[in-house]
Parts: structure tokens; C-alpha cells; sequence
């Protein structure tokens, strides 16, 4: 089989990431609102190499958007850096891919032209676009709908599209945020299954927020558990459950699914807000 790297073109590598004393608080846009402003990470400090899978967990409402939208570029800290193979994060980038809870496709473009658009705005030639966003969706097991439109497709396969326009233009780290929860679950377990073959073949680095115990495990290389808000990070460990032919019945899954779940509950436990998600 074709590595993805090789679809892609392989125009980069995995990059990690470093964090030093990252901070995020909200302010009201203008000083006429009296909203309070919101504390939502308070100094974090750590990394992950390039390669692994990073999944974090925590509370809703404990800023892991915040912190993926933060390595996305998408807002800049309060305080502190972010670094992504070792260049300072300044703003978006064709570096970090981004895949969000709903698949955000193009609707007036069909399934093969929103995978190749990232790769028309940098320029990329026709025939090497059509070749790359083929050999994906192929990939993506989106072969024969690539000249559908995205509202002749079910939820599952959108979201198989976005992936694959995320990592067409071949991103050093792929960013995805609670990707597979708007999904019945069939449909996610196999999507994480795929996901974890696709991070397999590609070795693209992947920061994935889920609010899933089971998901993080199944998928983490490196589990994060954060605190509720201001989040701060409880617990960072490593498994290599996910290198494992098949992580769920790999006898460590239900030792590693305690001590993360553990966490969780405590993260939990310590919020006395009321929109506090159980750990499923
Ligand atoms: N643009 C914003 N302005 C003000 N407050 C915000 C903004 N975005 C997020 N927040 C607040 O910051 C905190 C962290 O939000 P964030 O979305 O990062 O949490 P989360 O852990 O991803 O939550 P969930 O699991 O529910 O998606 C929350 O209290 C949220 O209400």
C-alpha cells in the first residue's frame, strides 16, 4: 500500500510541539460588555515529539478547544509560547491541518475539489492536485463519491472528506477537535479505527480533543487529562496501546481506561459547574 506520505507528496514532516507557560483569558470584545473575562488555561508548560498521537480529555468547559485553537493559530496566548517544529506559532498555517466536530465542507464543491482546494491555493498543478486528492480519498475509502456533492453523503463519510482535504496538503500535524462526536457510533468506532490506520501510515503528528475515554485510549500514544477551567494539566501519560494490532482487547486497555477515566472523574468532581460531561 501507498503511504499517505507519498500521496500527499510528502512535502513535510511530522513537527512536535512545544508549550511553555501558555496562558488564555477571554475578554469581553467591547468595553461597553459587562461580561466578566474567562480565565481559560493557565500556564501550560510541556510537549509532544513529532509522531505521536496526543489525546486530551477534561471537563466541558476546561479549554481544550482553547488549546487546539491555540496550536492552530487561530488565537494568540495571553501569555506565554507555542512553538510547532520548532517555529513560533504566529497565526494559521499550512503546517497544522484542522479538523473540527462538524466535517465544514464546501457544499458548492464536490467531495474531490474540497479535498484538492488547500492544494489550489498553494499553488499546486492540476495534474499533481487531481493524483494527491485521488490517492486520499481512495485512501479515505471515498473512491467511487469523489465527484458527489457533500450533501449526497452520509455524516460519517463528510467526515471522512474533511480528513482527507486536512491532510491533503501533507500538514507536519493534524489538529482535530472532538472529530467524531456529532457521529452514531458504529460509524465512530470505525472512523477511529481508520484514523488510527491513517496516523499509522502517514506518521503525522495528531493533537485530538474527545470528551470519550474509551476514544482517547483507544487512540493516545500520549493521554492528557486536564483540570476543570482555568485548565492545567492533571495527567500526562504515555501507552502504547494504540501500536497494538487491536488496543481493545490488548490486555493493559482496561488498566490505562481506569486511570485515565480516574481523572476524569477527579477533574470532574472538583467542578461545581453544572455542564460537566460524564466520562463515558
Ligand atoms: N470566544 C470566547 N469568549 C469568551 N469565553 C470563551 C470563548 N471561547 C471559549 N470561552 C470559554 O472558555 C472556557 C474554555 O472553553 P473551551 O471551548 O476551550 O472548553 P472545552 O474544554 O473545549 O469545552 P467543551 O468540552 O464543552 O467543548 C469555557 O468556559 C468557555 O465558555
Amino acid at each position: 500500500m501507498r503511504s499517505a506520505d507519498e500521496l500527499t507528496g510528502g512535502s513535510r514532516t511530522a513537527a512536535g510541539v512545544r508549550l511553555d507557560g501558555v496562558s488564555l483569558t477571554y475578554r469581553p470584545r467591547s468595553r461597553w460588555s459587562r461580561a466578566a473575562p474567562v480565565e481559560a488555561l493557565r500556564g501550560i508548560t510541556g510537549g509532544f515529539g513529532a509522531g505521536e498521537f496526543v489525546a486530551v480529555v477534561g471537563p466541558s468547559g476546561c479549554g481544550k478547544s482553547t488549546l487546539l485553537r491555540l496550536v492552530a493559530g487561530f488565537a494568540a496566548p495571553t501569555a506565554g509560547r507555542i512553538e510547532v517544529g520548532g517555529a513560533p506559532v504566529t497565526g494559521p498555517g499550512p503546517d497544522r491541518g484542522v479538523v473540527f466536530q462538524q466535517p465544514r465542507l464546501f457544499p458548492w464543491l464536490n467531495v474531490r475539489r474540497n479535498v484538492e482546494f488547500g492544494l489550489r491555493t498553494a499553488g499546486v498543478p492540476g495534474p499533481e492536485r487531481r493524483a494527491r486528492a485521488a490517492g486520499l480519498l481512495e485512501l479515505v475509502g471515498l473512491g467511487d463519491v469523489a465527484e458527489r456533492r457533500p450533501y449526497e453523503l452520509s455524516g460519517g463519510m463528510q467526515q471522512r472528506a474533511a480528513i482527507a482535504r486536512a491532510l491533503a496538503p501533507g500538514p507536519a500535524i493534524l489538529l482535530m477537535d472532538e472529530p467524531f462526536a456529532a457521529l452514531d457510533a458504529l460509524t465512530r468506532e470505525r472512523l477511529q479505527e481508520e484514523l488510527r490506520r491513517l496516523w499509522q501510515a502517514t506518521g503525522t503528528t495528531v493533537l485530538f480533543v474527545t470528551h470519550s475515554v474509551d476514544e482517547a485510549v483507544y487512540l493516545g500514544t500520549r493521554l492528557i487529562v486536564m483540570s476543570r477551567r482555568p485548565g492545567r494539566v492533571l495527567l500526562d501519560q504515555r501507552s502504547a496501546l494504540p501500536h497494538a494490532p487491536d488496543p481493545h482487547t490488548h490486555p493493559d486497555f482496561p488498566a490505562v481506561r481506569e486511570s485515565v477515566a480516574l481523572a476524569v472523574r477527579r477533574a470532574a468532581a472538583d467542578d461545581d459547574t453544572d455542564d460537566v460531561k460524564e466520562a463515558r
